[in-house]
């Protein structure tokens, strides 16, 4: 990735560095200090970035008709597919566009196991009460967050989440799909 990419070629630039002859102009070593900064403000943005993790997550989209998603963020995870510990809460951001007016929305969860969709109850159903602000209104871009913890209780297994947010028309305004392993 960019991260160890970033680090491997300011580790190269200082060993040409230590190589640089004594008679190297004060010019080369003040270019070679200026690497060193650039490289080490590189390193420390990537690494805030690695640590936030706000890398966007691959999702397939699964039928957003009254909608189209921007955005769909996942926190923490580090690398795809999202791993989820047993014990700990994960957060979930998805950022859309609606293309219609909807006074009310309401979010539905599958875990796709094995290719069979197994309806998930979450607590907050209500779209309304998860950053969105009703009434929904056409080509205007929405932020929909739910947090959920991972029970002890649930087998460690891969699947497949798939979440929607359903309309007053029981239309989608997005529909997403992404893969995840629990672990334990
Ligand atoms: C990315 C973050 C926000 C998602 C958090 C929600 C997670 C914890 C939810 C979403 C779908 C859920 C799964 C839906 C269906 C099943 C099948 C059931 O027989 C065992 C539990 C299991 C396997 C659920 C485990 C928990 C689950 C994976």
């Amino acid at each position: 990735n960019s991260h160890s990419d970033l680090v491997t070629s300011c580790a190269n630039s200082g060993l040409k560095e230590g190589l640089v002859s004594k008679q190297a102009s004060k010019q080369a070593s003040k270019q070679a200090n200026l690497n060193e900064i650039i490289c080490t403000l590189g390193v420390l943005l990537l690494s805030l970035l690695a640590y936030t993790n706000a890398e966007p997550v691959k999702f397939a989209d699964c039928g957003s008709t009254d909608g189209k998603v921007a955005e769909v963020d996942i926190q923490p995870c580090p690398s795809q597919p999202c791993q989820l510990h047993k014990g700990e809460s994960y957060t979930v951001n998805v950022t859309f566009t609606s293309s219609v007016a909807s006074q009310n929305c309401t979010a539905v969860v599958h875990g796709v196991v094995e290719g069979v969709p197994v309806p998930f109850p979450i607590p907050q159903t209500d779209g309304c009460k998860s950053g969105i602000q009703c009434p929904v209104e056409p080509q205007k871009s929405y932020s929909y967050v739910n947090q959920l913890p991972v029970k002890t209780e649930y087998p460690a297994i891969k699947l497949v989440v798939e979440w929607e947010l359903t309309d007053d028309f029981s239309k989608d305004l997005f529909c997403i799909k992404f893969p995840v392993q629990i672990v334990n």
